[in-house]
Formats: C-alpha cells, structure tokens, sequence
C-alpha cells in the first residue's frame, strides 16, 4: 500500500510579529515534522496576504536567505515542504529602481534534502483590478510535480493550487491531465467566504477522483480575518480531516491507492467529452 503522511500547518499572521520571527518560528514548526512525507503551509504567511502596502518591501528571491532557512528545516525533518506562497521579486538587475520591480505570488515545492524542485505562480490573481490583480503578475504555467519516497521512488504526483484557482476547475482538470493525484491548495480565503472554501474542495475532489489538501492562514491579514478550515478531501469528496480557526495543525496519513482504485470503479473521468461545445452545437 502506497501512503503518504501529510501534514497541514494552518500558522497565523497578524501584522505586529517582524518576518524574521515569523520565519524562525514556522521553520521551527517545519523543522518538527519528522516522519512526514509531506508538509503544507498556507499562503503568504511571511508577508500578509490583503497587506498589498507590504509587499514591495517583503518581497524576496527565491534562492535568498528565507527559503534557504526553510529548505534546512525541510531537510531536517526529511519531508518534502510545500512551503506556502511567497511575494517573489525580480528586480530585472542591478540598480534598478525597486519599486518597478515586478511581483508574483509565487507556491514553493522543496525536497526531502531542501532543493527547491517547483516553482508556482498564482495564475488566477484575486482582487477584481485591485491588490493582487492589480501588484501582481500573472502566472502562466500550471505545475504538477512527482514526490518520492524515503528510498527515492516515485510515491504520488501533486498538483499545485493557489486559493481564488480554487474556484476555477479547469485548472485542476489540467493539472490531473498532468498526472495530479494529490491537488494542493494553499491560500489565505476569508472567514466570510469560508463556505465556498469547503464546498469548492469537495467538488474539485469529487470531479477530479483526487485527494485535495488546503491549507489555510489563520490570524488576520491585512485587519481581515482568515477562515482557517484546513482541510484534507479523499477523492470521492469525504472530508479525512478538519481544522477549526486560529493556529492548527493537521496530521493524517493519506492511501494513496484510494485514487486509481476510484478511478478505476467510477470511471468518470473516461467520459469526458472535450470540445463539448461542438457536440451540441
Ligand atoms: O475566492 C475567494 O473568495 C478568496 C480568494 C482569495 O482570497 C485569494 O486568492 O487571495
């Protein structure tokens, strides 16, 4: 039987704690997941996610000081770490005036020895032409990437979520096309939208026969409060496990096998009609 042992850190965010506190603190929570296969952070939890002001001056580089302190808790734990979302910069070059630098909302995947082994960037930006949508560059490329097993074998493939793409299927149905079998999303949803959040990864669960993992942000960002609600979705839609709001942390150990056996008995999947339009046209 093939497992996975995920673990979800539902960490908190409040504006007052200086990043480098943050930093130490969850990479020592990180650093404590021994025996996990997988741990998942929530949404820009360093920088404050609906804290737009914040994050020219937060933004950071994916080969600088913060991710190398994550990739040794990773490396320590020996667990693969979806280490949640980052503003990422770059600065197109030295002496280049800081506040033309360009932004995104950058997923980061590190391996059991703390290589950074996947880079998303938020495709679907939330705010409406405001905030992300309007500070924020758009990613292009959906990403599906292989975990291994302690000994280096192939172990499940994730697919990689962040948040408002929640609420877009096609991206989970391209992820899936990708080999997904675990999709990921980390986000910092809203408490007063937290209903959407629950029943949206219920139905990309049920639609896409996949695990679905989320990992929400607790605490407030930006004065709104998050709605925590972490949560872990087999892939007939049952919900494996919940959190509540504030700091929590999620622990289960996920059969792996469930996805094809589902797959197999239920084969929905097998009836996709692309080009639908066409059809009944
Ligand atoms: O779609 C929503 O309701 C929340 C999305 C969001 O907060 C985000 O993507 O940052």
């Amino acid at each position: 039987m093939a497992v996975l042992d995920v673990r979800v850190l539902q960490v908190d965010f409040d504006g007052t704690r200086p990043p480098d506190e943050q930093l130490e603190r969850v990479a020592a929570l990180v650093a404590a997941q021994e025996g996990a296969d997988l741990v998942v952070l929530p949404e820009l939890w360093l920088h404050g996610a609906f804290a737009p002001e914040r994050w020219q001056e937060t933004a950071l580089s994916l080969d600088g000081p913060e991710i190398a302190a994550l990739a040794a808790a990773a490396r320590s734990a020996g667990t693969h770490l979806h280490a949640g979302t980052f503003v990422e910069h770059s600065d197109g070059g030295a002496g280049r005036d800081p506040s033309s630098r360009r932004l995104w909302n950058t997923a980061v995947l590190l391996n059991r020895t703390g290589e950074l082994v996947a880079r998303y960037r938020k495709i679907h930006r939330f705010g409406f032409g405001a905030g992300e949508a309007e500070l924020i560059e758009a990613g292009v490329d959906l990403v599906a990437m292989e975990l291994d097993d302690r000994q280096g074998r192939p172990l499940c493939t994730v697919g990689l979520a962040t948040c408002y793409d929640l609420r877009f299927p096609e991206m989970f149905r391209g992820l899936i096309d990708r080999g997904a079998e675990v999709l990921v999303v980390s986000a910092a949803w809203p408490l007063p939208r937290i209903e959407h959040w629950e029943s949206l990864g219920v139905a990309r669960a049920i639609e896409n026969q996949a695990f679905v993992i989320q990992c929400n942000d607790g605490g407030r960002h930006g004065g709104l409060d998050m709605g925590g609600h972490s949560r872990i979705v087999g892939p007939t839609g049952e919900v494996i496990a919940s959190a509540s709001r504030g700091c929590s942390q999620l622990r289960v150990t996920v059969d792996l096998d469930a996805v094809a056996s589902v797959r197999r008995d239920f084969p929905v999947l097998g009836d996709r009609r692309l080009g639908v339009e066409a059809v009944l046209t």
